[in-house]
């Protein structure tokens, strides 16, 4: 149900402007994407993901997503290229999926969704001295966004998804090392860009988007582990809420330009 949402109870998308006003501005996230209103720009440099000396730290359930968190104190794994004006260090990745098949992602591409969507959250240290001051501005944080799509297994979420059991419960962590998210990309980096938000509260305006045009391919088994094993609830709470429709829905695009490094 709606009031179950990304919060899992304590009001969903619909209500956060209450709190945070935000979420009514010109550059909220995520949206529809209409490939054909995209502008294809060729000054776009190809996206260069540096991730060989990565470094995964632990994977842990905040209560809206399972995040897997990386060292971030130094220039070790990062992104660079596309849209981007300097390298972005990657901080944790995360994701958001449905409860059933039609729907999960957060953007949509021409309406259509996908089962989920996994975000890699870089921020620009270049600029700004923690991810805290960073999430903040306007060009602070880069988010990849993957869409997963259901096809045969995918060998390198299945580590991944063995782990889920660990944080069943909201505020749970566990170590999780030598995971390479480089194994979750697709073929083909070709990418849509365009400037945006935090899709969970804050919703700060400080994310500049990139999302891929080609899916990863997860198996039905494999998206099921999300769904049935990560609860929105702590281990005390009596009532246990499924993790399932943490995504927001597409928000308006507000004259925004969404940019495609392909034809
Ligand atoms: C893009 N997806 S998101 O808005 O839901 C999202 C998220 F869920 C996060 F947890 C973080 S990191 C916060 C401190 O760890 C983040 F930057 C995000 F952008
Ligand atoms: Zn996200």
């Amino acid at each position: 149900t709606s009031c179950q949402g990304v919060t899992g109870g304590e009001g969903g998308p619909s209500e956060w402007y209450r709190y945070y006003p935000i979420a009514q501005g010109n550059r909220q996230s995520p949206i529809n994407i209409v490939s054909g209103q995209a502008a294809f720009n060729s000054s776009l440099n190809p996206l260069v993901l540096s991730y060989d000396q990565c470094t995964s730290v632990n994977i842990s359930n905040n209560g809206h997503s399972v995040v897997v968190e990386f060292e971030d104190y130094d220039d070790k794994t990062v992104i660079s290229g596309g849209p981007l004006s300097n390298s972005y260090r990657l901080k944790q990745f995360h994701f958001h999926w449905g409860n059933q098949h039609g729907e999960g992602s957060e953007h949509t591409v021409d309406g259509k969704s996908y089962p989920c969507e996994l975000h890699l959250v870089h921020w620009n240290a270049k600029a700004y001295a923690t991810f805290g001051e960073a999430a903040g501005k306007p060009d602070g944080l880069a988010v990849i966004g993957i869409f997963l799509d259901t096809g045969g297994q995918h060998p390198g979420i299945n580590r991944l998804t063995d782990a889920l059991y660990m944080v069943k419960f909201k505020g749970t962590q566990a170590q999780f090392d030598n995971f390479n998210p480089k194994c979750l990309l697709p073929s083909s980096l070709e990418f849509w860009t365009y400037p945006g938000s935090l899709t969970t509260p804050p919703l700060n305006e400080s994310v500049i988007w990139i999302v891929l045009k080609e899916s990863i391919k997860v198996s039905e088994k494999q998206m099921d582990k999300f769904r049935k094993t990560l609860l929105f609830s702590g281990e005390e709470e009596g009532e246990r809420m499924q993790m399932v429709n943490n995504f927001r829905p597409p928000q308006p695009l507000n004259g925004r330009k969404v940019q495609a490094s392909f034809k």
